[in-house]
């Protein structure tokens, strides 16, 4: 049902994620970092000269459900509490209540250029026909938007980002009010397939995205931690 202009595109690159995510991680992915229970994978993949190696990330902490993490991840008031690689983030359209469009000014990673970013950004909770806890995931996909130029000296990212979470509750009390943090758990799968919108050096790019992305997903998985802890359980 066409709810807003982006509605088929949206339903689209959920449904692409959520086919792959469960595709094992097969020959041509190198663990590239190990992290407690965070393994980062990366596939060396160049388009016209241009590195936009997909990334793959899974997690699982402790003391937080996937619908805690989504949130935390989509809700645009607490970006910057998390991203330390922005100097700004802003909504330029709110196209339904799961479904915004943001412009992002990354911070220069010299001496390339500076990169913006302009993505729909769209959250959702599938919840399967078992009894199980439901799949929550947000997906950040690049479009263009007549409230976010492109204006040079900026180069603009093309992205495509998912963040796919599940809740396992470990030995289940009777009742689910009983459930207590140290009895939930979230794995997580995270996505990137980043274009840096223009040529930089291969070797620079790939030693940023390696030390960056472990870094990005410790400190977001963190924050939300600390701000949960004392928080009633969001399933
Ligand atoms: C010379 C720099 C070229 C571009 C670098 C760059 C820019 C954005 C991004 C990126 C874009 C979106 C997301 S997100 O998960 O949707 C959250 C919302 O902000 C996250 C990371 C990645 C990279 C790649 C380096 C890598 C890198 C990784 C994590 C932080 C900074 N840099």
């Amino acid at each position: 049902n066409r709810k807003h202009r982006l509605a088929y595109d949206v339903e689209r690159v959920v449904q692409e994620h959520l086919t792959y995510v469960r595709e094992e991680i097969s020959d041509g992915w190198d663990l590239i970092h190990q992290e407690g229970e965070m393994k980062v994978y990366r596939r060396e993949v160049e388009e016209n000269g241009i590195v936009v190696d997909p990334l793959k990330i899974f997690h699982s902490m402790k003391g937080v459900t996937g619908h805690e993490i989504c949130q935390y991840f989509w809700d645009y008031q607490y970006r910057m509490e998390w991203e330390t690689t922005l100097d700004s983030t802003k909504i330029i359209e709110v196209l339904d209540p799961d479904t915004v469009i943001f412009f992002q000014m990354h911070k220069r990673v010299w001496p390339a250029a500076q990169r913006d970013s302009c993505f729909w950004s769209h959250i959702r909770c599938i919840s399967n026909s078992e009894e199980d806890q439901p799949t929550w995931l947000v997906v950040n996909y690049t479009t263009p938007h007549h409230l976010a130029p492109i204006k040079s000296p900026h180069v603009r990212l093309v992205a495509n980002v998912a963040l796919i979470c599940e809740t396992i509750i470990n030995e289940p009390p009777l009742n689910i009010q009983d459930i207590k943090r140290e009895n939930i758990e979230c794995k997580l799968t995270y996505v990137a397939f980043v274009n840096p919108g223009g040529w930089v050096p291969s070797a620079a790019l790939r030693s940023v995205a390696k030390r960056e992305y472990p870094r990005f997903l410790k400190r977001f998985t963190s924050y939300v931690l600390e701000q949960t802890r004392d928080k009633p359980i969001l399933f």
